[in-house]
């Protein structure tokens, strides 16, 4: 269990500075609501609720690429869900952004400027160093407690994320707290019965990482996607044909074949490949084809077949615990969704332990009207959820744990 103090342990009535992870997908240069706003929302109104003075940092995008934006239209949605005003200021630190601090109120929300236009922010350095940078140090004092709710960019050491722990009594939020319970529970849960991995999605050498380190926990993994075709390929499979300006199989085949082949050899029995797949036949439509009888490498595969899906679903009924990471197929597209969606079904119909992690793959649980309480947890984030899988420490979870500890 977490040894970080949680928002329960917070003095009545504190000025509280709350780090949100609300980093979202931007579309005509507008934020897209998503999961993210809504679980934070809950901490925030939490918060707020209990009378403390609250404002809120949080990121969006990197310098440099499309989705890089001010967070003012973050603000309304998230007043949204939260049921409360939020106030905005295009300023992080700066005099406004502290005059807009200081007027805070009993139960009143503000959120400060996206945390990557201050040059402080991103360069990777230690807490320490990140405690003495000006950001941190402007802030911290206007301040009684940190609360970091953040538990998608806890694998980031900036500042906004592992500074103010070094100078302010530290909290987790409850996004923070439930997201690091479920994604840590593959290593530190015991289960009865079979613990079974989906495997899928685009980021292969991410997930073959994944494979490699949780081999001991894990009693089958389920493949598709990418990492499944390049799984495919190491048995002899001449598929993992690249479409047009598509780049996914060759440079990942490069970097992981030793690692596929060892993976592989050591724990075949302990991985399910997919026995058909389907494409994009000459009408559109979905057309399917068994693997053996794939003689050249000319499709471009974009979804386990049918014979594979029904091969699954009944590992996955009889597991006592199901970890998803990546989608079998291109789900957004209907005719390419039977696998992923296959699978989530027979997911929520039995009573496993089960953990949907990645932005892309937990889209799909409200495209196809899927429950979310059908599952344990779905998890908001991406990069971290891959860490805590592989039992990888995340710098702004060992932060509030020191914190907790200096405290004790
Ligand atoms: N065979 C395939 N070819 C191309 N794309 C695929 C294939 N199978 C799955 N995908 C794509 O994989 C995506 C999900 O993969 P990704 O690795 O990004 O997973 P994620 O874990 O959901 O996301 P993230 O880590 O970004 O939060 C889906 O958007 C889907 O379209
Ligand atoms: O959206 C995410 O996964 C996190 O906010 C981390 O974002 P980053 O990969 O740009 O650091």
């Amino acid at each position: 269990m977490p040894t970080f103090d949680t928002i329960d342990d917070l003095p009545a009535d504190s000025r509280v500075l709350v780090r949100l992870d609300l980093n979202s997908p931007i579309e005509n240069g507008e934020p897209q609501d998503n999961r993210r706003f809504e679980r934070h929302a809950e901490t925030v109104r939490e918060l707020a609720d209990a009378g403390h003075r609250v404002a809120l940092l949080a990121h969006q995008g990197r310098p440099g690429r499309d989705d890089f934006t001010s967070l003012a239209g973050h603000a309304e949605i998230l007043a949204g869900h939260v049921g409360r005003d939020v106030a905005f200021v295009a300023d992080t630190y700066g005099d406004e952004a502290l005059a807009a601090v200081d007027a805070l109120g009993a139960g009143e929300v503000l959120l400060l400027e996206n945390t990557r236009m201050c040059d402080d922010e991103l360069p990777e350095e230690s807490p320490e160093a990140k405690a003495e940078t000006e950001f941190v140090r402007a802030l911290a004092p206007r301040f009684d407690a940190y609360v970091n709710d953040a538990y998608s960019a806890a694998h980031r050491k900036h500042a906004s994320l592992v500074g103010f722990p070094i100078v302010l009594p530290a909290y987790a939020g409850r996004v923070m707290e439930t997201e690091y319970e479920a994604n840590t529970a593959i290593a530190t849960r015991e289960f009865d019965g079979p613990v079974t991995m989906v495997v899928g999605g685009t980021k292969a050498t991410d997930v073959i990482g994944v494979m490699d380190a949780l081999d001991d926990r894990v009693d089958r993994f389920l493949l598709g996607g990418v990492a499944g075709e390049l799984f495919l390929r190491a048995a002899g499979h001449p598929v993992g044909h690249d479409l047009e300006g598509m780049d996914l199989f060759d440079e990942q085949w490069a970097a992981n074949r030793e690692l596929i082949e060892s993976v592989l050899d050591e724990r075949g029995d302990a991985i399910r490949l997919a026995t058909d797949l389907a494409y994009e036949g000459e009408d559109g439509a979905r057309a399917e084809v068994a693997v053996d009888a794939i003689d050249e490498k000319e499709t471009g595969y974009l979804d386990v077949g049918s014979a594979t899906v029904a091969d699954y679903e009944p590992a996955i009924r009889e597991s006592d615990a199901v970890f998803v990471k990546g989608a079998l197929g291109v789900f957004e597209d209907e005719r390419f969704a039977d696998g992923t969606v296959g699978v989530l079904e027979a997911i929520a119909e039995t009573d496993c332990f089960s953990v949907v992690g990645g932005g892309d793959t937990s889209r799909a649980i409200e495209m196809y009207g899927l429950d979310e309480d059908d599952f344990s947890h779905v998890s908001i984030a991406g990069g971290a959820y891959i860490r805590a899988l592989t039992g990888e420490p995340l710098p702004a979870v060992e932060v509030l744990t020191a914190a907790a500890e200096r405290r004790r």
